[in-house]
């Protein structure tokens, strides 16, 4: 960074504590915005990009002042292309202009090198695709993610990292080690780097499924100990309710963020049909 340039950087709240606030204001949802082919299908709309913005920019409209965050899905942006990507870069910013914070589910991942690439990507003001927080997969080694870690950091930014994933294949790699696991592990490394963050949520988050059941205590993780947001995909669509949230979190139910995509996309296109998704969902979570 040119001499100088933190000083002209425009002033940003820590991306965890931003977060706990829009969590405290508008209670614990995540809208994620996957515009997948079927759904488009459903909604009346063509496969396309310009039926990909139409969508994009309806959730947006739709849940702003509801969600306490949106999470587009990458994959269904990148499966357009170039054209794809920007109907994205628009998002992020209908995303920012309504004042909701966004999550870039990219799930970002490789050797330090490339990784800060990833970081100038996602997390760097200036960069269109730049989102208030990123998805990463630290199956590179933990470490790997160090340059997200470090701008994140810098611009006020956060991250999420997958420790137990809400598919019943992630199993396979995150629970292997037994009482050493490698989600014991990934959840240990995160607790170190919210260490520098001050406020009750530190930027460093994990992505935890709501459809784990009971690995948490089978692998004896300790979500508290983290002091991070608690991103939790598996809310509908995959089966898990507000219950099944609040007994796989436990005590660490106050630092989760449900995220919930087809359950409430499927209440579109009308913005009162996902308003009124959005509404119930959230109330299933604050009555939980
Ligand atoms: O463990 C994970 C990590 C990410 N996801 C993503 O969340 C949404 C879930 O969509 P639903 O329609 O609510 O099932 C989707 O974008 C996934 O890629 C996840 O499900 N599990």
């Amino acid at each position: 960074m040119p001499e100088g340039a933190a000083a002209q950087r425009p002033a940003r709240e820590a991306f965890g504590s931003r977060l706990a606030a829009a969590m405290a204001a508008r209670g614990p949802l995540c809208v994620g915005i996957d515009p997948h082919p079927g759904l488009l299908a459903d909604w009346g709309l063509n496969d396309d990009v310009a039926a990909l913005e139409r969508f994009s920019l309806t959730v947006v409209e739709a849940v702003a002042s509801l969600a306490a965050a949106v999470k587009p899905q990458v994959a269904l942006y990148e499966r357009h292309g170039s054209a794809g990507m920007a109907v994205l870069e628009r998002t992020l910013a209908a995303a920012a202009d309504a004042g909701v914070l966004s999550i870039a589910d990219a799930k970002r991942g490789d050797i330090g090198s490339t990784m800060a690439a990833y970081a100038d990507a996602w997390l760097r003001d200036g960069s269109a695709l730049a989102a208030d927080s990123v998805t990463l997969s630290p199956y590179l080694g933990f470490e790997s993610l160090r340059p997200a870690l470090d701008l994140a950091a810098e611009y006020g930014r956060g991250v999420f990292v997958l420790a137990l994933t809400s598919n019943p294949e992630g199993k396979s790699v995150q629970h292997v080690g037994g009482a050493d696991s490698v989600a014991r592990r990934i959840a240990a490394a995160a607790a170190v780097e919210n260490q520098r963050y001050a406020g009750s949520l530190g930027s460093v988050g994990l992505v935890v499924g709501a459809t784990i059941g009971s690995a948490l205590q089978d692998l004896d993780v300790d979500l508290g100990a983290v002091r991070g947001p608690l991103l939790a995909p598996g809310l509908g669509a995959q089966g898990a309710t507000p219950a099944d949230l609040r007994a796989t979190f436990g005590n660490a139910y106050p630092s989760v963020l449900a995220t919930s995509s087809r359950g409430i996309l499927a209440a579109g296109p009308s913005l009162a049909g996902l308003r009124a998704a959005t509404q119930e969902t959230l109330d299933g979570l604050l009555a939980a």
